[in-house]
């Protein structure tokens, strides 16, 4: 067979049975793999998709500029499609994406602008406010914003949906993937429940980003976001792209979790694949090793290839410097909490409190930092250092209130989170906050976890 172009090759990529992974589970797992694509990611579909309907629409002009707000895998999908019909495409990117993919990225052509990633979607350095800036600035630039932009599902609807129903042979009975934009799957998760509603989906989230805790609650928390290292999944905005009703179940997957898992997947089922696929395989198995009965057929997403995370998950060295190396079994926030003796008692202050009244208790308990409470919820924190420099230069200050010299609220992160992740979200943020079973909130520190590490 030969083709016109390198973008006619997108799609119809291989299902595969997952083996040694899948031990254990009743019923059938099977991964669709993705990097079989062109540009080694599903993120082809959607780009030739996006391109392909913005020049009907007359939006995507002849001697166009393609400027897009990418973690990579899409910037490769619209560079291919461009070099094919002879656009130019500038792509802006988040700092902790890897240095691979801005590498494959100027290969095929493309411009690339690193931003911060440690800052918030409408921070004007932020890669989403970057390109859209870019957009405004450079004439004859079409801005294809993956996240809002309905192509993106539409292609996963169109072609997706369909190969998995078709390799299936229609006995799929669980669909899980990644949500990163939601256009894989949502647009996949439409297809296959028109085709049978009783297929249930399984949406697979990062900690750090905001999607399953919005599932449950329909609020956003800004407490769920913070930065986390996984590349392509999470999100810091609700794209319009995921449409929550075609989701059943979110599941949250460490960083680590999922670099163990994808070094698993190259070296037991000799698939080379990409972080967010570890991500996805870990949180799926987690929910099939409970859910899935003999006759159930799973199917997992499995976004990209290994070549883009050599010097990340496939670095031995970066791997142990993130205390990811397998054969290393921390203990958690559950077992911090655990051996804390006497009645429960979270030391907090009110948001009407004084700045006096709060300076008092953070004394005599001798507390460096104290959660800010509004009823039961957290609203903010108080630092010493911050309270105290704020004081120095208005020391009319001290009998304001709480709430008018708070900080953001420490962050929550998973009870199950190990120390290493633990140790390295206290670096920044001096503490974080954790709900237990109960839902009671519980303070760790940097002393907490030192102490661990001790004992
Ligand atoms: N916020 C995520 C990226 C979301 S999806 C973007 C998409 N996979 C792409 O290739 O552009 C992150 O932190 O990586």
């Amino acid at each position: 067979m030969i083709y016109n172009s390198i973008i006619d090759t997108i799609g119809n990529t291989p299902m595969v049975r997952l083996n040694r992974l899948a031990k254990g589970i009743k019923g059938e797992v099977l991964v669709k793999v993705e990097y079989f694509n062109p540009g080694n990611s599903m993120k082809d579909r959607m780009a030739i998709k996006m391109v392909e309907d913005a020049e009907k629409a007359g939006i995507l002009k002849p001697g166009g500029t393609i400027i897009e707000g990418t973690s990579g895998n899409t910037g490769m999908g619209l560079a291919l499609a461009a070099v094919a019909k002879g656009y130019k495409c500038i792509f802006t990117m988040a700092d902790k994406q890897s240095k691979e993919k801005i590498d494959i990225l100027r290969a095929v052509g493309a411009e690339v602008v690193v931003c911060p990633t440690n800052v918030t979607p409408d921070d004007p350095r932020s890669y989403y406010s970057v390109a859209r800036k870019l957009n405004r600035d450079i004439p004859n630039s079409f801005y294809p914003n993956q996240y809002d932009n309905l192509s993106n599902a539409a292609a996963h609807y169109e072609t997706t949906g369909p190969e998995i129903w078709k390799d299936t042979e229609g006995r799929i009975t669980h669909y899980a993937a990644g949500v990163g934009t939601g256009g894989s799957m949502c647009g996949t998760a439409k297809y296959l429940k028109e085709q049978n509603p009783g297929i249930v989906t399984v949406g697979i989230d990062t900690y750090g980003s905001v999607f399953k805790k919005y599932k449950e609650t329909g609020i956003f928390d800004e407490k769920e976001v913070y930065p986390y290292l996984t590349e392509g999944i999470g999100e810091d905005i609700l794209p319009k792209n995921v449409d929550f009703s075609l989701i059943n179940h979110f599941i949250k997957v460490t960083d680590k979790d999922a670099a163990v898992m994808t070094r698993r997947l190259a070296r037991e089922e000799g698939l080379f694949v990409g972080w967010s696929c570890g991500s996805a395989v870990h949180g799926a198995l987690e929910y099939a090793k409970e859910h899935l009965k003999e006759g159930d057929v799973m199917v997992i997403i499995l976004p990209d290839h290994g070549t883009r995370y050599l010097g990340k998950v496939y670095n031995d060295e970066w791997m142990r410097n993130h205390g990811f190396l397998e054969d290393k079994n921390f203990s958690t926030a559950r077992d911090i909490i655990a051996q804390r003796s006497g009645t429960y008692h979270l030391l907090s202050v009110k948001k009407t409190d004084s700045v006096k009244e709060a300076i008092t208790v953070m004394n005599t308990k001798s507390i460096s930092q104290i959660p800010v409470l509004d009823g039961e919820e957290v609203v903010g924190s108080l630092t010493d250092n911050k309270l105290l420099s704020k004081i120095i230069d208005n020391p009319q200050l001290k009998d304001a209130t709480v709430g008018e010299v708070m900080e953001p609220s420490m962050k929550f992160v998973a009870l199950d989170s190990t120390l290493d992740v633990l140790s390295s979200m206290v670096e920044k943020e001096k503490a974080v906050l954790v709900r237990d079973a109960l839902d009671k909130i519980h303070i760790i520190t940097k002393h907490d976890i030192l102490e661990a590490f001790t004992n």
